[in-house]
């Protein structure tokens, strides 16, 4: 049989196909190579730089080593390396470094374009799909220069809506009767946090009240449904997830029902001079930008508040309650603390009768250091190299954290850590220097103090939240009896949920009402 050539006249022979087909597969193939080698480096390249610039400090554990938990990875590798800097590979692939205390002094007033908090927020919370705020230069402002200075002149109107909030949320307990005390709280604290940050009618309003108590766990969920998605799918399939569809659902509800108020309160201002600005956030957060920003800016915003308040406050009141439960012991002195203030006060729950409570402060510090709200504080990533003083060089992209809660059981800073020792604040504070009083209160952040975050970015909302969070107890102390249900001793134990550690949801404590 003849050899068939392939001829522009002639219709290609099988063989000749073949041989066409398959040089162009194999260019395909060649160019196909090259670019993935070109998408491992661009991807990859910067992971080994950095991995190399780091290669001089200790590796503790990967995501497959022996240890199981956040927690225990954390705990484990602060016995080992406490006071040097070391690396943790979490589950998510990021290089974390962690810093011993005796470094935070030197990385805490570094501004946002050396070591950042929103840039270290960014991954964590899958901001790319999720579009929430990561820099919230105008909430943190007017916190700073509108809400914390307002603190004491708003006491009384905080405490009468903690009042409200009690009457509507929680049943009479005449009789011992059992509460899912986690859920009242999100209903209380959503109510008394409203009542600062958008007015009194909304705040009583079933709409905002709905949104306030849901929104962050819609986030969470969102983050997590996102989480589980492949990096290579994020784009094609997060706006898609069930969980971000109900997200932009809710975001739509806040913008629909706060943008009229905004655009009233804008008309009113400009059209009635007999209008009183009313003292919540809503206004601050105008006041602040003179109308110039957008009313679904201000909603949008506004989220952001009910995201850093809520959840925050409701956890922490839900880790003392359930403390509570368990050391009935703690009731009378605290009871006779907050009665004495009281009556030093005219009777009432003032900011200067909070002020006095040194045993209720240390008792929420005490529950804080034993039950911290997460393994890890202070995460920022770097932007800028830095050179740390024991000369260790942080490139640019790497993660650093500090593990807060292994901190708290270091016999160093807190002698007894195993023991739980309600007063461990408040005799420093009564014994101590005006340096220890300032160093021992809940609201304290410093390298030891974490609950709040450290440095430039710790939370602005801290004495509101602390303030609101005494207001809740100084009620319950005063009103009610409080134990654990069927007999039971022992306190609820926390979940670990990453380097997250909450109070079990869905728990239920026993509420009876003081007989006078
Ligand atoms: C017990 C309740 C709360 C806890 C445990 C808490 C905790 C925190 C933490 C850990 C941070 C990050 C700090 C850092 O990394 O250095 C933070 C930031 C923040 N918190 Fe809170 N928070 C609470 C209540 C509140 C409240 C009531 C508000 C609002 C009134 C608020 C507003 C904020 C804001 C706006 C930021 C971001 C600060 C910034 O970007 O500079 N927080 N909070």
């Amino acid at each position: 049989m003849k050899t068939q050539f392939n001829t522009t006249n002639q219709r290609p022979s099988m063989a000749s196909l073949d041989m066409q087909v398959f040089t162009g597969l194999a260019h395909t193939m060649q160019t196909a190579a090259i670019a993935a080698l070109i998408f491992v480096a661009v991807t990859f390249a910067p992971k080994l730089k950095r991995r190399i610039q780091l290669a001089r400090i200790p590796v503790f554990a990967t995501s497959k080593g022996a240890v199981q938990s956040t927690r225990g990875m954390f705990q484990e590798g602060y016995q080992k390396f406490k006071d040097s800097v070391y690396m943790i590979i979490t589950p998510d692939g990021e290089d974390s470094v962690i810093i011993p205390t005796a470094l935070m002094p030197e990385l805490r007033k570094l501004p946002d374009d050396v070591l950042s908090f929103p840039k270290a927020v960014e991954r964590l919370m899958e901001v790319e799909y999720t579009k929430i705020a990561t820099e919230a230069k105008l909430a943190v402002h007017a916190i700073k220069s509108d809400l914390t200075p307002a603190l004491s002149r708003l006491n009384a109107t905080i405490s009468d809506e903690v009042d409200a909030a009690m009457r509507q949320y929680l049943p009479s307990c005449d009789d011992w009767t059992e509460l899912d005390i986690n859920r009242k709280l999100i209903d209380i604290v959503t109510r008394i946090s409203g009542r600062v940050f958008v007015g009194p009618e909304l705040c009583q309003d079933p709409e905002y009240l709905d949104i306030g108590a849901n929104y962050t766990i819609y986030l969470m969920d969102a983050i997590r449904a996102i989480k589980r998605l492949r990096p290579w799918q994020k784009p094609f399939l997060a706006h898609r997830l069930p969980e971000m569809k109900k997200l932009r659902a809710i975001e739509k509800r806040a913008a629909e029902q706060l943008r009229p108020i905004v655009k009233e309160r804008l008309e009113a201002e400009k059209n009635d001079p007999n209008w009183q600005k009313p003292e919540d956030m809503m206004q601050w957060l105008i006041n602040r930008n003179a109308g110039a920003i957008p009313a679904d800016e201000i909603a949008h915003v506004q989220l952001g508040l009910i995201f850093a308040a809520i959840h925050t406050t409701t956890t922490t009141a839900t880790n003392i309650l359930y403390t509570l439960a368990v050391t009935p012991e703690c009731m009378d002195p605290l009871r006779e603390e907050i009665r004495n203030a009281m009556n030093e006060n005219g009777g009432q729950l003032t900011s200067k009768a909070l002020q006095q409570m040194l045993k209720l402060d240390s008792y929420m510090k005490e529950v804080i250091r034993v039950h911290a709200l997460s393994v890890s504080s202070f995460m920022r990533r770097v932007v800028k190299g830095i050179t740390l003083s024991n000369g260790q060089y942080l490139p640019p992209g790497v993660m650093i954290e500090v593990p807060g809660d292994a901190v708290y059981s270091d016999e160093a800073f807190y002698p007894s850590p195993n023991t739980f020792d309600p007063w461990r604040s408040s005799d420093i504070r009564q014994s101590g220097t005006p340096t220890d009083h300032a160093r021992n209160q809940f609201v304290t952040t410093n390298e030891t103090n974490l609950l709040f975050g450290y440095g430039r970015h710790a939370c602005p909302g801290r004495f509101f939240a602390a303030n609101e969070i005494k207001l809740i107890l100084a009620r319950l102390i005063l009103d009610y009896e409080i134990k654990m249900p069927n007999g039971e001793s022992e306190r609820y134990a926390n979940i670990e949920i990453g380097r997250s550690i909450i109070p079990a949801p869905g728990k239920t404590i026993m509420l009876k009402r003081v007989e006078i």
